[in-house]
């Protein structure tokens, strides 16, 4: 899993997903297949995409009593994807179940998926979290201690802003995941995210893989939106 962009296939049906996927011919691409797709597609279109030598990342934040994601989880290991997710807050009982469910479903002599757990979404604010859900921790502790949860259910990583990167490489190790979402264009709308940052502050703050969905999906030229993410990786962002 060397290539660190996730393109979140945001599109209600298969037919916009294709014509996306049209600009960008012949290349393998890490895809993150969501809620919106998947629940309109279904298998298929995870035996589409992995046909097309596609690696994939099924977001589909499984949260529910262990048993369910147990037996869930042994159906997604089945499709062949790459990672997959839960939502941390259904507590260590049920990411260990997650984990059994997929080490159960994997095919003989193939890798389980990897699997990540959501801290807290890139749509809350300390604000929303306090006011709102009622937590009283600040945002950052509360990220950490979901995260250490899942370290300590045997999950590969975590979802979380880049902004709370560094914390848990110091408390969970450099080989612990760290998938981040809310990636933004310096000149890009901010829309429903609010722990954001661009590409070239991910890189910096050392995330392992950046989800970025709108800022190419939506680009006006989404493989030119795309080489811009590249050269901003690299470190190319005017400052
Ligand atoms: O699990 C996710 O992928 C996820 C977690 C999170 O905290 N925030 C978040 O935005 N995401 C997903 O990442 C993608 C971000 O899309 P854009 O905001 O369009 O770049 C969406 O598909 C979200 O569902």
């Amino acid at each position: 899993m060397n290539d660190p962009f996730i393109v979140a296939l945001d599109f209600p049906t298969l037919e916009e997903a294709k014509t996306f996927l049209q600009s960008f011919p012949n290349k393998s691409l890490f895809l993150k297949v969501g809620m919106e797709l998947y629940y309109q597609e279904g298998p298929a279109i995870i035996h589409y995409l992995k046909e097309q030598g596609h690696r994939i990342f099924l977001d589909l934040k499984l949260h529910d009593i262990p048993n369910t994601v147990k037996r869930a989880m042994q159906g997604l290991a089945r499709l062949g994807v790459d990672l997959v997710n839960v939502h941390a807050a259904g507590g260590t009982r049920m990411m260990e179940a997650a984990l059994e469910g997929l080490e159960a479903g994997t095919p003989n002599g193939a890798r389980r998926p990897y699997c990540i757990a959501v801290t807290q979404l890139t749509s809350t604010s300390e604000q929303m979290l306090h006011n709102e859900l009622w937590i009283d921790r600040p945002l950052e502790e509360t990220v950490l201690h979901y995260a250490s949860l899942a370290k300590k259910s045997g999950l590969d990583g975590v979802v979380c802003s880049a902004k709370e990167v560094p914390l848990i490489r110091k408390h969970c190790g450099e080989a612990f995941l760290t998938v981040t979402p809310g990636i933004r264009f310096a000149d890009d709308e901010k829309n429903d995210q609010v722990r954001v940052v661009t590409p070239y502050e991910a890189r910096k703050l050392g995330a392992s893989f950046i989800v970025v969905g709108r800022s190419i999906t939506r680009a006006e030229n989404s493989v030119a939106a795309y080489k811009r993410l590249q050269q901003e990786w690299k470190g190319e962002e005017k400052e």
